[in-house]
Order: C-alpha cells, then structure tokens, then sequence
C-alpha cells in the first residue's frame, strides 16, 4: 500500500545493526528496582522467591528467543548471550535445527553453592509461534533449558565442560576474571541519539496479529483493546516527564521526547528499553480494568526503537505519516471485513476462501472504490469513531488527556503550541 508524501521521514530511521560476527549481549537492568524491593517487602539482603521469579522469567525469554544460548544473573540484572549469527526468522527448519542445550545461571554465595544440576525437560513438545498469512500454523520444537547454580562461571573450567556452549561461543582459553573491566568496556555499544533533535520511540507489539486472535479482539477495530493501550500510553507520559506527545494505533504507539531531552544522557538502548518495559508491564497490570469478562491468556511484549527528527517540520511529517497510515490501513480493514462477514453470512459458513475473495475483490482499489464499496453495504466510513480513523494522541493540556483528533493540519498545533515547545504549559509561569 504506497503511502503519500510523508514516507520520506522514513529516511531517517538509521541502520543500527550491530557488527556481524559480533557476539552479542543484552543486558537488563531493573529501573528503580530498590523502590520496587522496599515496596514488595523483599528479604534482605537477597530474596530468594525473587531471585527465583527473575531466573524463572529469564528461562522464559530462553524460551521464547532461541538465539539466547546463556544467561548470567543477579540481583536485578541479567546479561543474555546471543549466539554468533542471529536468525530471528521463526521459521520451522532453522528451529528444528536448532535444538541445543542452553543454561540459565544464578548466582550463588560461595557457601550455598551445589554442584547438582537442576534440568527442566521441555523437549520433544511443538509450541505455535504464530500463523502463516494462509492461516497454517508455523511450529517450533521446544528447547530445553538448564539452570545451574554455579559459583565458576568466571572460570574457564566451567565453560570448558559444557560442549554445548564451546560450539556456540567458541574455547575459552583465559580465566574471565584475568580479563581487564576496561577492555570489556571498550565493547559497549554507544548509541548516543543526536543531541537538540526531536527523539522519537515507536514501540510496536510482538505477534499481535496472534494475540488479537487469541484473546477474540473485535474486527477489524476492538475499542478496548484501543483504550487499553491509551490508558498505557497515558502512564508512559506520567512517568517520563520528558515526553510530550504519544500517538497511537492499533498495536503501535509512537512517544515524541523534547528536542532538549537529557533522559539517560539520550542513549537510545536504555531509553528504548525503559519505554518499552514500562509500558508491557502496564498492559499486562492494567488488562482487568479493560476485559473483566476476559482472561489474559500469556503476556504480550512489544518492541521498539528510536528514530530521531531535527526539526519540527520534520517531526510533524513523520506523525502525519502515520496518522495516513491508520486512515489507509483502517479503511482497507473495514472494507475487509466488511465483504468477508458478508460473504461468511450469506454462504452459511466461514471459511477461508470468503477472505481471499475479500482480498481479491479490495486489490488495487483506490480510497474513493473501497468508500463506495462501504456506502453499498450501508456503512457511512465519515460515520465511524474517531478514535478508529485517526487514531490516539495522548498529551498534557493542564493534565494528561487522550483525545481522537487530526494532527496533520495546521489546527490542532495552533490550538496546542505548547506541545513542541512554543508556548508554555497552560497554567505554568514557568516554561517546563
Ligand atoms: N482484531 C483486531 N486485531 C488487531 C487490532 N489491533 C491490532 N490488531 C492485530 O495486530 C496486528 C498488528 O500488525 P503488525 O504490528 O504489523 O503485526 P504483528 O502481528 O504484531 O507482527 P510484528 O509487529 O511484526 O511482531 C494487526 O495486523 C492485527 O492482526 C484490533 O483492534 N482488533
Ligand atoms: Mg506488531
Ligand atoms: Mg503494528
């Protein structure tokens, strides 16, 4: 579906792979994590159901991303070892031959240490990752992951002894802790976003074309489902002062940071992940005030990245961008879904030939056929909510409000100027 004349501002997105044959490690940090201990009461000085959720959670990311061959934990962090060529594409063959062995490591006192292996068998059982296009499900053999308890993973005995990992991460010739700090240092990544320039952080769900699914979300717009993410957008806001417009749609919200903003001295990787944390905590934490009739079937998780603009102009293309998006992807979905229902009601059945009819029927229509097409069902697409075609822009205006409007035109950056900084905040003295 081409896309008007804002998909220019997609040239500014930059390639921020990281050098093949790289090795590559993430490492997790809990934000505030000592306020969210004294809250929760833990045991000090280490809480042991803690220390446990964390490594049972860092087993389930194993799980979950088959490229993590080791993971290291304490406290609240966790450092995840990718292993050297990265596939990231879910599909069927690289899985099945990717069956290894992986281990998750805890930390432990000297004192407490046990050399006993503590092995959770997975194996043998297929999981569906997600559905292909044709509705056929795309399978992946579990794997099986392996805690150990070990004091000795500085050591090269350790590593040596897992056959395992030494395919994937190569000999270790030298005693970890000989390796000087500031030569691991050298390898962290810097990616500084560019300084005086608008920051923007895209976050988008991970397979939700599978959760929508999964958990019966209305087609081809479920209102809750919108709310929810709103409602999250909106503490996002509440918590990172430093933002000052979100957008949003579907299962994508876009968070616009001050040109001025210093926010973890504008390293991209920790804002990024910061946002990105925030946010699936609170879908997940906020999803019974949303479906009290529906359970959360597993947890959902969003990615995300940051993409910086230089000036306003530019920044405001690139939300326009999207909000043509939501318009050209909203009405191709209502016109969808449309012809499919009808066709599923007047054959008596559902079936997937109705959908690839709709899609036959819709290929190639410009915006004046589908609204035609609409009107000979009897739907008025002016007629439709706002907050479907325009989709969500949450920012403050006294407090925080989510309102449904065009942020193309001039007019709603006239009525708001305070929002890319012009004007002050209404009722401030102070500029923010
Ligand atoms: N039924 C329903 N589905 C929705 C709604 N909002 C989002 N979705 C689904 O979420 C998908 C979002 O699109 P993408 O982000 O491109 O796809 P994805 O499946 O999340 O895949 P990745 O983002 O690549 O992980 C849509 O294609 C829909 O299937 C909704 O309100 N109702
Ligand atoms: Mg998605
Ligand atoms: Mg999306």
């Amino acid at each position: 579906m081409a896309n008007s004349k804002y998909e220019y501002v997609k040239s500014f997105e930059v390639e921020d792979k990281i050098m093949l044959p790289s090795m590559i490690v993430v490492a997790i940090d809990g934000r505030n994590f000592r306020r969210f201990c004294e809250d929760h009461m833990f045991k000090k000085p280490r809480d042991k159901q803690a220390l446990k959720l964390m490594k049972s959670c860092a087993a389930a990311v194993m799980i979950e991303y088959p490229d993590v061959i080791f993971s290291y934990g304490f406290s609240d962090e966790y450092s995840f070892i990718l292993k050297k060529n990265p596939s990231f594409t879910r599909d069927v063959k690289g899985h099945l031959n990717n069956l290894y062995d992986t281990c998750v490591c805890e930390l432990v006192q000297k004192r407490e240490v046990k050399t006993e292996i503590e092995a959770h068998e997975f194996l043998k059982v297929e999981d569906v990752i997600k559905y292909k296009e044709n509705g056929d499900p795309v399978k992946r053999l579990r794997r099986k992951v392996m805690k150990f308890r070990s004091d000795n993973i500085a050591g090269k005995s350790f590593w040596n002894q897992h056959l395992s990992l030494v395919s994937e991460l190569g000999r270790v010739d030298e005693d970890i802790h000989k390796v000087r700090p500031e030569y691991l240092e050298s390898f962290q990544f810097q990616d500084k976003l560019m300084p005086f320039t608008w920051i923007v952080v895209r976050i988008d769900g991970c397979h939700f074309h599978r959760f929508s699914d999964v958990h019966k979300f209305k087609k081809p717009n479920d209102e809750q489902a919108l709310n929810l993410m709103n409602s999250c957008a909106a503490a996002v806001l509440q918590e990172f002062q430093d933002i000052v417009f979100a957008y949003g749609v579907s299962d994508e919200f876009s968070f616009v940071l001050n040109k001025d903003s210093k926010l973890y001295e504008r390293n991209a990787s920790k804002i990024v992940s910061a946002i990105v944390s925030f946010f699936s905590s609170k879908y997940i934490s906020k999803w019974n005030e949303f479906f009290m009739e529906k359970e959360m079937e597993y947890p959902p998780s969003f990615d995300g990245r940051a993409v910086c603009y230089p000036t306003s102009k530019i920044l405001r293309d690139y939300l326009s961008w999207r909000q043509v998006d939501c318009h050209i992807n909203n009405q191709y979905n209502t016109c969808f879904w449309t012809l499919v229902d009808f066709k599923e009601r007047t054959s008596g059945h559902q079936n997937k030939r109705c959908k690839s009819e709709a899609q036959n029927e819709l290929k190639g229509t410009q915006t004046e056929q589908k609204n035609d097409l609409l009107t000979k069902y009897g739907i008025d697409y002016t007629a439709l909510p706002d907050i479907f075609r325009l989709g969500s822009c949450v920012f403050r205006d006294k407090e925080i409000v989510i309102e449904h409007c065009n942020i193309i035109d001039d007019g709603f950056w006239e009525a708001h100027p305070w929002i890319l900084g012009n004007e002050p905040y209404p009722g401030n003295t102070k500029w923010e």
